[in-house]
């Protein structure tokens, strides 16, 4: 059974003033509508507003001992919630003009008052009253809202930062990536568009994430989309949107990545492979700031930053018509190359390191570790695969492996023999497919360096002499390809 509902309590009004008659009348002007308590005195109202909170005080001016505008100023201390209201004749007026602001007097009506025009005051004051309780609760709210948001997006940005800043790309001291991230921190200050080139699985989107999370774009999303992963017509809806009834199936209209990314970052991977067709759509968007979606007759302004990757050399494709010219410039204000892992082989040891740490925590194998040899024989291992194959391998051999120790027999055939034979087949392998002479007979070197410095146990004299080298001639080439003991 529903409780009979409680009857809303009256706002409550306290009438000071020494005459009874007057206390009466008002009484009973107000009576229906508020909870009315009188007072003949200061003392007696003093003593009234300690044990009830009165919403509305109606005060003559004239009273023994003090005016009523001295007391209004002492309730409004005491009390400064309850609203003050002076009632006088036109004799003091100005003693009251010169208090009304002290005692932020709310109303001063004059004797001989209308019981309509006094009925009004109060009802005025009481919602004057409600209206500044909610304010002030509302202002409270916001004020502390706005604190604990200002806390969670300092904290959240402060994880994000650790979670994908620039620290995470781990890396060699000295390594070729120390530049790299550099020139990616220095740019992510500023909105220019970034063009990461490297081979697949070298960190590029690792890159573009630290990029976003380094920038005042933070906060916003960092969106990823796989130009390469989804046939043209769906690239464009994925990115721009569609409008219900745009094509079959498009039951409802679809906000696209541009829109969703609205004050972060677009990161658009492989942008090589998109075909020409889509490319001036994109440039369009580049442009103008705006999409259209697919359907829709008004474009939709948008505000994000580009990222783009690709392992294809793109100014080729743009020499050989397969790229426009025009988008190549436009995301391509700043280009950023992540070199592939054999042009970095001191990154190998705490790569792999770091690897294993993680891959073993997932598998839930904490604590695994990798001896000297299982090391040396990822070192030799060229990994056109990069990292992404690095950590395939790790998984697998993890997935496979009982115990914390990851032995070399834990890797795959294709691993060990790179590392036993390093032969004219796993040098053809790991020539790049690109590339002037001079880059290409640098990777053969690096690799022959390592795997000679790899048989003699990194003592070097030993592999100078094999090499014809003399020792400081070795130290010099190591410290060019980057080539030390793990
Ligand atoms: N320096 C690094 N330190 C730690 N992990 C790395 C590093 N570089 C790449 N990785 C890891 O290697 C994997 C591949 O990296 P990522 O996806 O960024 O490469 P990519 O160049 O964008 O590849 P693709 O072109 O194929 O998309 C990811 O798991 C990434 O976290």
């Amino acid at each position: 059974m529903t409780p009979p509902l409680l009857p809303e309590a009256l706002p409550t009004v306290l009438v000071v003033d020494d005459e009874v008659r007057s206390q009466d009348a008002m009484r009973r002007t107000l009576d229906e509508d508020f909870t009315v308590f009188t007072a003949s005195s200061a003392d007696e109202a003093r003593g009234l507003l300690q044990r009830q909170p009165v919403s509305v005080i109606l005060c003559d001016q004239r009273m023994p001992g003090m005016t009523g505008v001295t007391f209004l100023k002492e309730v409004r201390e005491q009390w400064p919630e309850t609203v003050r209201i002076v009632i006088s004749g036109y004799t003091d007026s100005e003693d009251i003009i010169a208090g009304i602001n002290e005692a932020g007097i709310y109303q001063y009506i004059l004797k001989p008052w209308a019981p309509d025009h006094l009925l009004d005051s109060v009802r005025n004051a009481v919602e004057a009253q409600t209206l500044q309780r909610q304010t002030s609760r509302l202002d409270l709210e916001l004020r502390t809202s706005n604190r604990v948001l200002r806390q969670r997006t300092a904290t959240q940005m402060a994880q994000a930062r650790s979670s994908f800043g620039f620290d995470r790309i781990v890396r060699a001291p000295g390594s070729p990536l120390d530049l790299v991230c550099a020139m990616a921190e220095r740019t992510a200050r500023y909105d220019i568009p970034v063009l990461v080139l490297g081979e697949s699985g070298t960190g590029k989107e690792l890159l573009a994430r630290a990029i976003h999370y380094a920038s005042p774009r933070l906060t916003g999303p960092f969106v990823v989309e796989n130009c390469a992963a989804i046939p043209d017509s769906l690239l464009e809806s994925e990115l721009f949107g569609h409008k219900r009834g745009a094509f079959t199936g498009a039951y409802e209209d679809h906000p696209g990545l541009f829109q969703r990314a609205s004050g972060g970052t677009v990161f658009l991977d492989e942008i090589g492979e998109t075909s020409p067709a889509f490319q001036v759509k994109l440039l369009r968007v580049l442009q103008e700031g705006e999409v259209r979606p697919v359907g829709g007759a008004r474009p939709v302004p948008v505000d994000v930053r580009v990222i783009a990757a690709t392992h294809r050399q793109l100014e080729q494709r743009v020499r050989d018509g397969l790229f426009r010219e025009d988008l190549y410039y436009r995301i391509a204000g700043i280009t950023i190359t992540v070199p592939p892992l054999r042009e970095r082989v001191a990154d190998i040891p705490p790569i792999a390191r770091q690897l294993v740490l993680d891959v073993a925590a997932e598998l839930g194998h904490p604590g695994a570790t990798l001896p000297d040899e299982a090391m040396a024989c990822l070192v030799a291992y060229p990994w056109p695969g990069n990292i992404r194959e690095l950590r395939n391998e790790i998984a697998r051999a993890l997935a496979l492996h009982d115990g914390t120790r990851l032995d070399a027999a834990a890797f795959s055939s294709r691993v060990l023999q790179g590392r036993a034979a390093g032969g004219a087949d796993d040098l053809t392998a790991a020539i790049p497919q690109s590339g002037t002479l001079g880059e290409r007979l640098d990777v053969i070197e690096a690799m022959l360096l390592r795997e000679t410095l790899l048989r003699h146990r990194w003592n070097k004299t030993r592999a100078a002499q094999e090499l014809g080298l003399s020792r400081v001639g070795l130290r010099s080439k190591m410290q060019r390809f980057g080539l030390d003991k793990p």
